[in-house]
């Protein structure tokens, strides 16, 4: 693996009376990646990514960039990261062009207009340049935030919460011009509580809960069976068997009933090999079953693996 460009070391920030909102927090980024930070409301995503780019003071921990400590070096560091916290402002009655320019003029190193042009070309923003902002969409507006993001050439783009408010053809667009960076070299950390969204952006994906980092998936890598791992089947029977079924389950330690899908599919979380066992068990307890599925661990289900049913609510409301 190639040498971290973002480097986050035991990040914690403590508000009044003492409460930790983002507590050891951890994690490396590397080049040409699209890195997700993924958690429910209110998890602590916004607040750590406002301490990586110096928005709101770190309590304690480290943040380095490209091997450079932002406490010994802030103004390198922060020269190689172009972000979008907040909502960018920019002047509605003027172009996108004009506001590119005036944003350039602010910029430490001269901005070139061929590099205007490549980055406009990169969000797909050639056919409205020109014209006035009031007239863009938010995603227009979302894409011009992104171009003046990487005006001055960072290796490193944050975007707190991207796919708010845009519409799917949008989100796909942002997709694909995120991993166009990826491909030349530019990486991304990106937060949201889109599960699915995240499957589809991201390489790999560092999820919070409750201020702290709860795992890390490679998104590759979540289709993977190995017969030690935990993995997640749905079992299903008849709708007046159910109760007799999860009982069933219940008693039975080793295995977890995450929820019931469609008032009769048990989804379970177990041991792969333990699979045929638990279907004898059905069986001898004379339960019918119609159906078992390895379902494809999405990373929904990764999630609620990790998390449990305590989870279940958090989870439908960020998905409704
Ligand atoms: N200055 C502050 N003082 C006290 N609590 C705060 C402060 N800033 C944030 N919080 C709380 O810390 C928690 C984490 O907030 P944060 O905005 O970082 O979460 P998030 O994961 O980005 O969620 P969302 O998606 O809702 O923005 C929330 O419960 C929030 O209310």
């Amino acid at each position: 693996m190639s040498e971290a460009v973002l480097d986050i070391q035991s990040l914690r920030k403590t508000v009044h009376k003492g409460k930790n909102i983002v507590e050891d927090v951890s994690f490396k980024m590397h080049k040409g990646e699209i890195l997700g930070l993924l958690g429910p409301n209110g998890a602590g995503k916004t607040t750590t990514i406002r301490m990586i780019v110096g928005l709101i003071k770190r309590s304690s921990g480290s943040v380095s960039i490209n091997g450079t400590d932002m406490d010994e070096d802030s103004q390198t560091c922060k020269r190689q990261i172009g972000a979008i916290v907040e909502n960018p402002a920019f002047y509605d009655y003027m172009s996108g062009w004009k506001n590119l320019q005036q944003h350039a003029r602010m910029a430490i190193d001269p901005v070139s207009d061929e590099r205007m042009q490549d980055i406009i070309k990169l969000v797909q923003l050639e056919d409205a340049i020109h014209d006035k902002v009031k007239k863009y969409s938010l995603g227009m507006k979302q894409r011009l935030g992104v171009a003046q993001a990487l005006l001055h050439q960072p290796s490193i783009l944050i975007l707190d919460e991207p796919t708010n408010g845009l519409d799917p053809k949008g989100i796909r667009e942002l997709r694909d011009y995120l991993r166009e960076l990826a491909d030349q070299g530019i990486s991304t950390l990106v937060s949201s509580h889109l599960l699915s969204e995240m499957q589809l952006m991201c390489d790999r994906v560092v999820i919070m809960e409750k201020g702290r980092l709860i795992d890390e998936t490679v998104i590759g890598e979540l289709d993977q069976s190995d017969e030690q791992k935990v993995c997640i089947v749905a079992f299903q029977c008849r709708v007046d068997q159910i109760q007799e079924a999860k009982a069933l389950i219940e008693a039975d330690s080793e295995i977890e009933l995450l929820h019931i899908e469609k008032e009769q599919t048990l989804v379970l979380k177990l041991h792969e090999a333990t699979i045929p066992d638990v279907n004898k068990k059905f069986v001898e307890a004379g339960i019918d079953i119609y159906a078992i599925e390895r379902k494809k661990t999405t990373l929904e289900e990764k999630f609620l693996s990790l998390t449990n049913t305590r989870n279940m609510t958090d989870i439908k409301e960020v998905q409704s």
